[in-house]
C-alpha cells in the first residue's frame, strides 16, 4: 500500500537516480537510510495525572527486532516549498493509516533537526512500515527517531547525543527510547533514560489487530476507571530488572505489568480474548502491549514462539500473528552518502 506515491515531480527516495528533483542537474539526489526499532514495554507503571496531561511513569521498555526504515533524500529548495514542505511517502502495512503531511511524526523529526542547525528542512522522507501503525508498538516514534538519525547522517551535522535525545524527547515521549534501543527505565513522562543492563535472547510473540488505539485515550480511560483512588508513586520492579539483566524468561514472565492493559482492554474488550487465547496455547506470560491493541506473549524458546503465533493466527482472535526476539539495537544509520562526494 503506498500512503503517497512518488510521482513526477516527487523523486522517489529509494531511487538515488530517480526523477531529478536533487540539488544539481543531473547528479543523483544524495540519500540516506536508517532503520528504529518497535518496542514492547515489560512494566509499565502510570502515577497519577500531571498538571501538563502526562502521567510520570517507571517504564521498562525493550526493543525488539521489527524496524521501520526511513530513507532521506535531498530535494530542491522549491519542490519542498511547492509541497506544502511536507514530502512523506510510505509503503508496507497499514501505510494508508500513516499520515503524508507534516503531522507525520518522521517529517517532524526532519524540521527539528533542521531548525536546530539552521539549515532549510529539503528533503524527501520515504518509510518503510514494518512496525504495526497505532499497536502500541512506537510506530511512529520509530519513524521519528531513524529520520533524525537519517538527516544527520546525510547533513554531515554529526548532532551531539545528547541534543539528539532533547530534540527526540520534542517529538514524543518514546522516541529517546527508540534512539537508544536496548532496555531502559523511561521516568517522566518516559523521555528520561537510564539504560538497563539486559541479556537475552527474549523470545516475544505480537498478536495485532485491526485498527489502532489512540494512545491520549487509553491514558484518558486509566485515569477514569482509577476514578479518585489514590494511585503509588510509580517504581520498576526490582525482581524484573534483575530478570532482564539475567535473560531469565520465567522471572520476567512473572514480573511483566501494564498499568494501561485495563484501559486497553476497557476500550476494546475483545482484546481478552486475544490474551487467553496465547495463554491456552501455551505462552508463560501475556500482556497488553504500551498502550495496545497489539498483545505480546512471551515465549522459552523460538521453536514455542512459532507454535503459539500459529495457534493465535489460526484462533480468529487477532489479524495476524509476528514472532521476533529482544532486545535489539535503536535506531541505526544503514546507509549515508559518502562525505565530499555528490
Ligand atoms: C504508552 C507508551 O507508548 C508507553 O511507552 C507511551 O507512554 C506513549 O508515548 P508517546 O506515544 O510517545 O506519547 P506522547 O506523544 O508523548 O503523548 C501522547 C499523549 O499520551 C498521553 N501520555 C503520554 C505519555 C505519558 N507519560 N503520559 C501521558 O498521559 C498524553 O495524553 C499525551 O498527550
Ligand atoms: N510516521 C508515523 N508512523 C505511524 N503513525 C504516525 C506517524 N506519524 C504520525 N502518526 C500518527 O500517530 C498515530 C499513532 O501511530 P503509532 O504507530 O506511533 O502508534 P503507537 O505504536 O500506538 O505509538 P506508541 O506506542 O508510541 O503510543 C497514528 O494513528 C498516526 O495518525
Amino acid at each position: 500500500m503506498t500512503a503517497s506515491a512518488p510521482d513526477a515531480t516527487t523523486p522517489d527516495p529509494r531511487t538515488p537516480g530517480g526523477p531529478a528533483g536533487g540539488p544539481e542537474v543531473g547528479a543523483a539526489p544524495r540519500t540516506a537510510s536508517a532503520t528504529a526499532p518497535a518496542k514492547v514495554n515489560v512494566q509499565l507503571a502510570v502515577g497519577p495525572v500531571r498538571p501538563d496531561g502526562y502521567h510520570d511513569l517507571a517504564n521498562v521498555f525493550l526493543a525488539v527486532e521489527l524496524h521501520d526504515r526511513v530513507t532521506v533524500t535531498e530535494t530542491a529548495a522549491e519542490a519542498a516549498a511547492d509541497s506544502g514542505g511536507a514530502r512523506v511517502s510510505c509503503t508496507g502495512p497499514g501505510a494508508d493509516l500513516v499520515p503524508a503531511d507534516a503531522t507525520n511524526l518522521a517529517w517532524r523529526a526532519v524540521e527539528l533537526l533542521a531548525a536546530h542547525h539552521g539549515r532549510r528542512p529539503d528533503v524527501a522522507v520515504h518509510i518503510d512500515k514494518d512496525i504495526p501503525v497505532a499497536g502500541g508498538m512506537a510506530g511512529g516514534s520509530a519513524d521519528a527517531a531513524a529520520a533524525l538519525l537519517a538527516c544527520d547522517a546525510l547533513w554531515g551535522t554529526a548532532t551531539p547525543r545528547d541534543e539528539l535525545l532533547s530534540i527526540a524527547a520534542e517529538l514524543g515521549s518514546d522516541v529517546p527510547f527508540s534512539v537508544v534501543g536496548g532496555a531502559a527505565l523511561g521516568r517522566g513522562r518516559g523521555e528520561v533514560l537510564t539504560e538497563l543492563p539486559v541479556s537475552g535472547p527474549f523470545h516475544w510473540v505480537f498478536a495485532l489487530a485491526d485498527g489502532g488505539l489512540s494512545t491520549p485515550k487509553v491514558y484518558a480511560e486509566c485515569d477514569r476507571l482509577r476514578g479518585d483512588a489514590a494511585v503509588p508513586a510509580p517504581e520498576p520492579s526490582p525482581e524484573l530488572l534483575t530478570a532482564l539483566r539475567d535473560g531469565d524468561t520465567t522471572g520476567l514472565a512473572g514480573a511483566l505489568a501494564n498499568d494501561l492493559q485495563d484501559a486497553a482492554l476497557s476500550l476494546r474488550p475483545s482484546l481478552a480474548d486475544t490474551l487467553a487465547a496465547g495463554l491456552a496455547a501455551g505462552a508463560p506470560a501475556a500482556l497488553v502491549s504500551g498502550s495496545g491493541p497489539s498483545c505480546a506473549f512471551l515465549a522459552p524458546d523460538a521453536a514455542s514462539a512459532d507454535r503459539i503465533a500459529a495457534a493465535l493466527a489460526e484462533s480468529g482472535t487477532c489479524r495476524a500473528a509476528r514472532v521476533t526476539t529482544g532486545p535489539a539495537p535503536g535506531a541505526r544509520v544503514v546507509s549515508a552518502p559518502v562525505r565530499g562526494v555528490h
